[in-house]
């Protein structure tokens, strides 16, 4: 049985991780964190659901982690690296889904996960990752006369851009081209910009309404364009893919992986 806590419990993601959790006959919930200032301290984690799971809501982490061998953290960067730093004292395993991390707190998991044992991913969802790999073809086999364009849309409440996933894109692409992505995106365009550098990778971000999560990805040749385009659908799919994650750390002392260990698709 994994013992799993959730952090960010009264959040959009948090909410459909205890659903999972509840629903997985091989997992159980066993702690369950939110900031101090959540309305949701103390009550139970699945009063949302209208059930009495005996787990409450706290904001203390060594409380909230004690009983559990990994973390679920999809939350905000300030708050996973201090739920990091209670995982690490405690033994206890992290899966992330948490995005907008700058290069230095990306480099503060790395040190983290020469203790624990973590999953960092931008998009669990199985698709998604395998999207990746058809990025990765494509980047390869259109890789001269075709402008690259990465388009994402999510819904009105989220706080970062691009989204994790689009940059991953970037990044997946830009390697796969032998250029670095901080050299070559452009992620911003007003006014009178002039022609396209063809060496750029260019993106975009639309925030609206309740979409859960849309990534394109256009190669713009002359004559022809190919759209690589991933919708979700539902925040189901990151739950699955979280529970795999947590699955594949059983045996893992310590070591930093993502999605594509997890999957298999290396
Ligand atoms: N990797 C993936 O597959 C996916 C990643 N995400 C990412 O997960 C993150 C959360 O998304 P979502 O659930 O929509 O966001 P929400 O805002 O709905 O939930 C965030 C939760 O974290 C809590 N929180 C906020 N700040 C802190 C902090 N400093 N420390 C601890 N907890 C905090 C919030 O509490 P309160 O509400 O009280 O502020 C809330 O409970 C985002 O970074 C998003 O991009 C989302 C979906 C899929
Ligand atoms: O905030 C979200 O909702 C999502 N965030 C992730 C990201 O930034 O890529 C994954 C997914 O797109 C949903």
């Amino acid at each position: 049985m994994h013992r799993i806590a959730i952090a960010g419990a009264s959040g959009r993601m948090g909410r459909m991780l205890i659903e999972g959790v509840r629903g997985a006959d091989d997992c159980q919930l066993a702690g369950a964190l939110d900031i101090a200032a959540s309305p949701a301290i103390e009550a139970d984690a699945g009063a949302f659901l209208g059930v009495n799971t005996g787990v409450p809501i706290v904001a203390d982490l060594r409380g909230g982690l004690k009983n559990a061998q990994v973390l679920i953290d999809f939350t905000r960067p300030e708050g996973t690296l201090a739920h990091l730093a209670a995982c690490r004292e405690l033994g206890v395993q992290a899966v992330i889904g948490t995005t907008g991390f700058s290069d230095a707190q990306k480099g503060e998991i790395a040190e983290f996960a020469k203790d624990i044992a973590i999953v960092l991913a931008p998009n669990f969802s199985v698709g998604v990752n395998v999207t990746f790999k058809l990025l990765e073809m494509a980047a390869k086999a259109l890789s001269t006369g075709y402008d690259i364009e990465i388009i994402e849309a999510h819904h009105r409440h989220k706080v970062d851009a691009p989204s994790g996933t689009a940059l991953k894109m970037g990044e997946v692409i830009a390697d796969a081209l032998g250029r670095d992505l901080k050299d070559c995106a452009v992620y911003a365009r007003e006014g009178i910009t002039g022609e396209r550098d063809p060496s750029t990778i260019g993106f975009s971000a639309i925030r609206g309404g309740d979409i859960v999560g849309d990534h394109t990805v256009l190669f713009a040749g002359i004559g022809e364009r190919i759209e690589i385009t991933h919708k979700s659908a539902s925040r189901a799919t990151y739950v699955q893919g979280s529970l795999r994650a947590v699955r594949f750390l059983a045996d893992k002392k310590a070591g930093l992986f993502d999605m594509s260990d997890v999957l298999g698709l290396k």
